[in-house]
């Protein structure tokens, strides 16, 4: 029989309720605040890269000519295929992997890209043409 749901958050501060079935699982803290206190640790970093990484984001509206190209959908695949093969090889790197995890993280990508590109599409309105204009590359 299914148990009703609790409708309450979960204790932070009290013993494990579940374990693994799989032998080979090692637990990473002994409660749940301390499973939160090492997200909020990965967090702070995350969100620290993610700052950084909008820093070049806006640099790279200066090569731009329109805003097509502040949107570059081919390099927009680009990254999106990247990173899920970077998810694909280090997904398995820790505690018996992540099954979900590339498309947790394209899933993650697509979203974070869809913001940085409309914020670059506003700081592309910040910029003005160099004079005079570097020649077109033919392709
Ligand atoms: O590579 C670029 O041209 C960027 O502007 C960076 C970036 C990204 O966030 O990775 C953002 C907008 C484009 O859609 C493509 C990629």
């Amino acid at each position: 029989m299914q148990q009703a749901p609790s409708l309450r958050e979960p204790d932070a501060q009290g013993a494990p309720v579940r374990r693994f079935k799989d032998p080979a699982y090692r637990p990473l803290a002994a409660d749940l605040a301390g499973v939160r206190a090492e997200i909020d640790r990965l967090d702070d970093a995350i969100v620290r890269l993610l700052a950084e990484r909008a820093m070049y984001v806006k640099d790279a509206a200066r090569f731009k000519r329109d805003a097509f190209q502040v949107s570059a959908p081919a390099r927009q695949a680009q990254v999106f295929a990247r990173v899920r093969a970077l998810a694909e090889a280090h997904g398995p790197t820790f505690n018996g992997g992540f099954e979900g995890l590339p498309d947790v993280v394209e899933a993650a990508y697509r979203a974070l890209v869809a913001g940085y590109i409309a914020c670059e599409q506003t700081y592309f309105g910040q910029t003005e043409p160099v004079d005079p204009p570097p020649k077109e590359d033919p392709q």
